[in-house]
């Protein structure tokens, strides 16, 4: 329905509106469609202290604004002749929920990984809480949590329990700590694991599991967690359960969160920001709403009985962008494109004029799925009626 020169101007736009990271500005960098406002209102004064040094004034004084808790600087990850990463470059404030979209090899996976410290960079930078990965990766690592392969990071033959502790362990936190121990019974009373603490995770469902995978990627008090597929397998229940932990841990405790994904429900969902990557480059970065916004050409499922001829197929064709049109029987289907909504009495005419009785006519809306496709050239083949 919208032309591959529309498709390339929106393209455009998100990149032109979208101001590269400027780490100097940071009013540059807060976009208006986010409610960084509130968020940075949380409820652990501690956690407001990301930076190292740079903190927040409690004292009632005015606070400058802090500075991104992630910086990713003109990253590039080449392998040979592949660039998986190609000039990437943008930055995330501190409690918000950026997912990460991308067909099959578009590099969201290299982009998380040298974003973790876990890959070289050919050239560029990224700072997490002020601190530069790959120079300094063992303070940064301290700030981080990641689940890049599920459950799989999870020692299956250890209780929950003995999970989480290992995992604070590696920073050398002690799970005999009070402290430590406090936190740990939060994080499984959050997770609703609390009474499968001291169960071996090889017994638990792969929901469940999965949550432990969280629980240990925020064993340590961390600032950012990176999750890899965090609702890969689970069911619609655990699946909704893990979307709303993680939407109060970045609401009430200032958790910043990168995840990928595929499924689009759940970014939609959850994610406050979306980074769409094709081909090693981030081809939009924007609000979910901004986004769908942006392809807000609505379209128009008209059904009707009675059989149109192929002249009445072909005029409308002629004067509209038919996305589809099916015939079974007396029956027919078209799903058209429509710029403006008032044109939609006249396309229903065409249809009465060629002959149909109108069954029904519902407009459809254009979703996170619809803006994916169009961004990264693909075409989209169906469309959901909301
Ligand atoms: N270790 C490697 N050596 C060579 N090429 C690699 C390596 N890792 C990734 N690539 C290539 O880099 C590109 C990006 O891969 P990456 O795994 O980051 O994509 P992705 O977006 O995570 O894909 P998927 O959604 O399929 O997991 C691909 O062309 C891939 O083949």
């Amino acid at each position: 329905m919208r032309s591959p020169a529309a498709s390339n101007a929106a393209r455009e736009t998100i990149r032109t509106t979208r101001p590269e990271t400027n780490h100097t500005d940071h009013d540059e960098t807060v976009r208006s469609d986010h409610t960084d406002g509130e968020r940075s209102n949380h409820t652990d004064g501690e956690r407001s202290n990301h930076t190292d040094g740079e903190r927040s004034d409690h004292a009632g004084r005015p606070e400058t604004r802090e500075p991104p808790v992630i910086e990713v600087s003109n990253l590039t990850k080449r392998y040979d002749e592949v660039v998986a990463v190609d000039d990437v470059s943008f930055s995330v404030e501190q409690g918000t929920i950026l997912g990460v979209l991308g067909p099959n090899g578009a590099g969201k996976t290299t982009l998380l990984k040298a974003m973790l410290g876990l890959l070289v960079p050919t050239e560029g930078t990224v700072r997490v809480c002020g601190i530069d990965v790959h120079d300094d990766p063992e303070r940064a690592y301290r700030r981080v949590g990641a689940t890049l392969e599920g459950a799989r990071n999870v020692y299956w033959r250890l209780t929950v329990r003995e999970n989480l502790a290992f995992f604070g362990g590696l920073a050398g936190e002690s799970a005999r700590d009070p402290a430590v121990k406090a936190r740990h019974d939060t994080l499984l009373d959050q997770l609703d694991l609390l009474d499968r603490g001291d169960d071996v995770v090889n017994e638990l469902s792969r929901g469940m599991k999965q949550k432990v995978a969280l629980a240990c990627a925020l064993a340590r008090d961390v600032d950012v967690a990176f999750l890899d597929e965090p609702t890969l397998g689970l069911d619609v229940e655990s699946s909704v359960d893990l979307r709303r932990e993680l939407r109060r841990l970045a609401d009430e405790r200032g958790l910043t969160v990168v995840l990928t994904s595929h499924d689009m429900s759940v970014v939609e969902d959850l994610c406050d920001r979306v980074l769409v990557v094709n081909q090693g480059q981030v081809v939009a970065d924007d609000g979910v709403t901004s986004l769908v916004e942006l392809f807000r050409t609505s379209a128009v499922r008209i059904v009707v009985d009675g059989r149109l001829s192929a002249t009445t197929e072909q005029a409308i064709r002629a004067d509209y962008t038919v996305e589809s049109w099916e015939t079974d029987g007396d029956r027919t289907r078209a799903l058209v494109a429509l710029e403006e909504a008032n044109d939609l009495p006249a396309l229903s005419a065409r249809f009465v004029e060629g002959g149909g009785r109108l069954v029904s006519v519902n407009t459809v809306e254009p979703d996170l799925t619809e803006a994916f496709l169009q961004l990264t050239g693909s075409e989209s083949t169906t469309r959901g009626t909301r």
